[in-house]
């Protein structure tokens, strides 16, 4: 029964972190605020050129606070004294090194400033060479390849590669660090207030996706494989964890110090995170062999099937197949692109570069007008190509793209990958070379949805959520075009936050089942993208040479992972 409850849902991306009241009795959006990360947004720790991409606590911590605090503020007081739950969601694999109290390292005196004890984010690829290890590795050691739940092969993007990197690298967070954590591990421990890295309790979505635990090796890879692969992982395993946690369970209750912060009360159940793309897929409302794709800077195509229908079956190149990571008692799959929204951000950026330039050596105009300009170009740049790009025949331009501009996750993860841009004359303008940017990461997509069906997996109907598909009838209508399939776009703004207040729903016990919590709270669809038949006709010829280009590209340009 959910008579006058409401849940919190957090949701922390890349860029910001957003919080969302919800009615758990009909799923209404009562309020929300955004926080953007203060730190990363000067750039902070991060150095693009090595793919080092790290995040600060404080920028969580604070980014927690102000979010949740700005909704509340919003709410009548009857609302807030009505809170039962919160859940979170973030960004994955992204970790940190933890200290015997749970506490990330950037924290402690002495690591405030250094980047490797700090979060590295999903998108950081230092890690290529570990990951490439791990592989190799678990194809030839002799024992279980631990690599099968995940697809077969291991990205840099993952827990232990990154683990392994920072071990190596760095002595002194190498002798400070007790334990790792995740970022969806570790918001739910603060907010519970545990105090003792073993007590933390780990999302089931998280370390079976990312770090190899699954049942059948009696949870994370074998103390043997880790110390064959590294020395330096000697008894980590041990101060890991052996059980893990769906998100319809609770963590705990707010502690005393975040009630106070927060305005709320200590009987408040903090459920176990996941994340982002998991929960956005509840939020909106998957359902079995329904791809959810959230479709931001990268995206992240979700899956589940039922237990029994996909039993014994290993699916290969995708990021893992674990129970109930998605809906408890369910299979979840994930597949994913390490850039979408990214590919059509990183040729903005190119576009813009000369503009900026060119501004700040003018005396023509002042400086406040200056960066006003800048700001409004950078803002409206992807809208008026995308205006320009949509009056071109789809037939017409020759331009073929490889959209890998941050490697490749899905199918095969391989992060040392390259995009490329091909078929260019004196008669390819910006438009056009965007439209083939757009087509780039809708064939990406359609590989993803190839690789499903041929591993057995049938995929009945796609969902879109997330920024770009929330944000460009273009990119979606391309994409129904390339895969030959509508696309249902979810209605809310929030499927994220959404998902994990429904999340916090069952973990606060206002609702027995996460399908019941969506069912109940769920704001289904607000359009549909249909395919054009002949333009699907003519992308399945294209799609063959897009096929070849990245044959070519991973033989030519890149070293394998
Ligand atoms: N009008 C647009 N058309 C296509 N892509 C867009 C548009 N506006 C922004 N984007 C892309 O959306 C991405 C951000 O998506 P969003 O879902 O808001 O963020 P996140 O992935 O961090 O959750 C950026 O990579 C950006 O390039
Ligand atoms: O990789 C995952 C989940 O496995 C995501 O957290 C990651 O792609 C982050 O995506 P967004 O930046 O939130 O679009």
């Amino acid at each position: 029964m959910a008579y006058m409850s409401y849940v919190i849902g957090v949701d922390f991306g890349t860029d910001s972190v957003r919080a969302l009241v919800i009615d758990a009795t009909n799923g209404k959006e009562m309020a929300t605020a955004v926080h953007y990360y203060s730190r990363w947004k000067q750039g902070k720790y991060c150095n693009p050129t090595e793919s080092q991409f790290r995040q600060h606590p404080l920028d969580y911590l604070e980014g927690l606070e102000i979010s949740v605090k700005k909704a509340l503020a919003q709410c009548t007081p009857d609302v807030k004294s009505q809170v039962k739950g919160i859940s979170v969601d973030t960004t994955g694999s992204t970790v940190v090194a933890i200290n015997k109290q749970g506490v990330p390292l950037s924290l402690t005196s002495g690591f405030e400033e250094n980047p490797n004890a700090m979060f590295l984010l999903w998108k950081d690829h230092t890690a290529v060479k570990e990951a490439a290890e791990i592989n190799k590795l678990a194809k030839t050691w002799g024992g279980t390849n631990f690599t099968k739940y995940v697809g077969g092969v291991y990205s840099s993007e993952w827990f232990w590669a990154k683990t392994l990197h920072m071990l190596r690298v760095d002595a002194n967070v190498r002798q400070a660090a007790y334990s790792w954590i995740e970022h969806c591990d570790w918001i739910p421990a603060v907010l519970t207030g545990v105090e003792d890295a073993s007590q933390i309790k780990r999302s089931r979505c998280a370390a079976g996706h990312k770090a190899m635990w699954h049942e059948e090796f009696d949870g994370l890879p074998s103390e043997e494989f880790l110390t064959r692969l590294d020395p330096l992982l000697k008894d980590l395993r041990s101060r890991l964890y052996k059980d893990t946690y769906t998100s319809d369970i609770a963590a705990g209750n707010l502690s005393l110090e975040w009630a106070e912060k927060l305005g709320l009360s200590q009987e408040v159940i903090v459920g176990v995170g996941a994340f982002d793309a998991h929960m956005g897929a509840v939020g909106a409302q998957i359902e079995p062999y329904a791809l959810s794709k959230v479709m931001g800077t990268s995206t992240c195509d979700m899956l589940i099937a039922p237990l029994s229908e996909v039993d014994g079956k290993l699916v290969k190149g995708i990021c893992g197949q674990v129970s109930g990571s998605i809906i408890p008692g369910m299979m979840g799959m994930e597949a994913g692109q390490s850039a979408f929204g990214d590919v059509y951000a990183w040729f903005q950026q190119l576009l813009v570069w000369p503009v900026q330039q060119m501004l700040s050596r003018t005396s023509l105009i002042d400086a406040p007008t200056k960066a006003k300009l800048e700001e409004e170009i950078t803002a409206n740049l992807i809208d008026v190509l995308s205006e320009q790009a949509q009056h071109i025949p789809v037939t017409e331009s020759g331009i073929l793209a490889l959209d890998w501009l941050n490697g490749r996750r899905t199918p095969d993860a391989n992060q040392v990958v390259k995009g490329a841009v091909a078929g260019l004359d004196l008669g390819s303008d910006a438009p056009r070379i965007f439209k083939a940017l757009v087509e780039a990461t809708a064939f990406g997509a359609k590989s993803i949805i190839d690789r499903f069906v041929a591993e057995g997996i049938p995929i009945r109907s796609v969902i879109g959520l997330g920024g770009v598909a929330k944000k460009s009838p273009f990119v979606m209508q391309t994409l129904a075009d390339v895969l030959n399939m509508p696309i249902k776009i979810a209605r809310s703004e929030q499927a994220c936050a959404l998902g994990a207040g429904m999340f916090a729903t069952v973990s606060a016990g206002i609702y027995a089942s996460v399908e019941e919590a969506s069912a109940k709270m769920g704001s289904g669809f607000e359009q549909e993208y249909k395919p054009v038949p002949e333009h699907a006709t003519f992308y399945g010829q294209i799609y063959q040479k897009y096929c070849k280009l990245g044959v070519f590209v991973e033989k030519e340009m890149s070293s394998s992972e």
